[in-house]
């Protein structure tokens, strides 16, 4: 058993009503980069906090390499938590606020200060060491909060929305600067964000939540391709929900008819029944424009918004099925024979490309950044 791995066993933690965090089971692997994901209040900080010892569950445990860790002290568990505000102490220069929890365990100082010295050196502030906090940028001081989160050699670093308070520029170069450091060092990184490519880019493990529950926990690629529901597909953004009713079943596949009539093939829908209400998903790069109404695997609607977006433009079409249906086409192809708003558009697809959503969350889910 891996020294970092973390087993998150039937945990919930209620404040007086709120169920923060709702049974949740969970394995983060470790060694692996595992970014937490889902809207404004899901949870995700709480659960975070837990596995930091911040707070105690309400119920289950927590277990890091195979020990439980579920009461026990903040220090002695091998997590460390970066703060969203990075908290540097303004009158210490940067070796000294790297150094300091070194000087509370009683370090000798030659010591503390060479320690802290190459770990700003491994976040690349090392000619910078004797500056004051006030006296770097952000993204510098970011860095300073990770080395003094490090330099505790935990065997967990918990990060709580690291980038949120950077630029966009800073925020792609921290980016990678966190996903270099997590490769060099080995250790688990759990990373807590509001940002789908974020954790998209990151993450060997992503934890998609809603009110408390694990929606879905997979790679990156599994949930992009594979969302276990419309919450997921919705949330993490580039694909559109149909709903249907089934019309037939032939071996795990089905034949889904929309409302207005046109017929879906859904490869793999297993367990479904003839008059079953469903949903399904398809990636907006995967559909075509078509010059005529497809006679299966497709939609026809009216184009409500053009977005151009540099290498690709994205169409907005109004389909009557209540939920704005997407395309995106590459740049060339649009400019070829551009779209105009309020023209109508046929698009079709593979009837490979149609994934059958399982799960019955169909909230809205909103990405919050698309
Ligand atoms: N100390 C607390 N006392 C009471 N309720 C709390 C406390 N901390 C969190 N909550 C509630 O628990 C729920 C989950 O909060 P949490 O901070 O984990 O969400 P989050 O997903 O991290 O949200 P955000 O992205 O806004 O930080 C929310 O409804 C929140 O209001």
């Amino acid at each position: 058993m891996s020294e970092s791995r973390i087993d998150i066993r039937g945990v919930s933690k209620l404040y007086g009503p709120v169920r923060a965090v709702n049974n949740v089971d969970l394995v983060i692997e470790g060694g692996s980069y595992c970014c937490m994901i889902g809207p404004s209040g899901c949870g995700k900080t709480t659960l975070l906090r837990m596995i930091a010892g911040h707070e105690a569950p309400s119920a289950g445990t927590i277990l890091i390499g195979g020990e439980d860790v579920t009461h026990a002290r903040t220090g002695s568990r091998g997590t460390a938590l970066m703060f969203q505000n990075y908290a540097l102490f303004p009158h210490l220069s940067l070796t000294d606020n790297v150094a300091f929890s070194l000087r509370v365990k009683g370090v000798a100082t030659a010591e503390r200060r060479m320690r802290a010295r190459e770990m700003l050196d491994r976040v690349q502030l090392g000619h910078l060491a004797e500056r004051l906090p006030s006296e770097l940028s952000g993204g510098q001081q970011q860095r300073v909060a990770l080395a003094r989160a490090l330099i505790t050699n935990p065997k967990v670093l918990l990060l709580d929305e690291p980038l949120s308070a950077l630029d966009e520029f800073l925020r792609l170069r921290m980016r990678v600067e966190l996903k270099r450091l997590q490769n060099e060092l080995g250790i688990t990184f759990i990373h807590v964000t509001h940002t789908q490519p974020e954790a998209i880019a990151l993450a060997d493990q992503v934890v998609v939540m809603d009110h408390g529950l694990i929606e879905q926990a997979a790679s990156p690629r599994e949930i992009y391709n594979h969302p276990h529901s419309p919450y997921v597909a919705r949330f993490m953004g580039g694909q559109n929900v149909l709903s249907g009713k089934v019309e037939s079943v032939a071996g795990t596949g089905a034949v889904v008819v929309a409302p207005g009539g046109m017929a879906w093939d859904l490869p793999e829908a297993p367990g479904v029944q003839p008059g079953q209400e469903v949903r399904f998903s398809v990636r907006r790069d995967r559909i075509r424009v078509v010059p005529d109404e497809p006679a299966r695997n497709g939609v026809s609607g009216r184009v409500i918004n053009t977005e151009y977006q540099g290498t690709f433009v994205k169409l907005a079409l109004e389909t009557g099925s209540g939920e704005e249906f997407i395309i995106t086409m590459g740049d060339e192809a649009w400019f070829a024979r551009p779209i105009r708003v309020g023209e109508t558009v046929h698009a079709a697809w593979e009837p490979g490309m149609s994934h059958f959503l399982q799960g019955s969350n169909n909230s809205v889910g909103t990405p919050l950044e698309d």
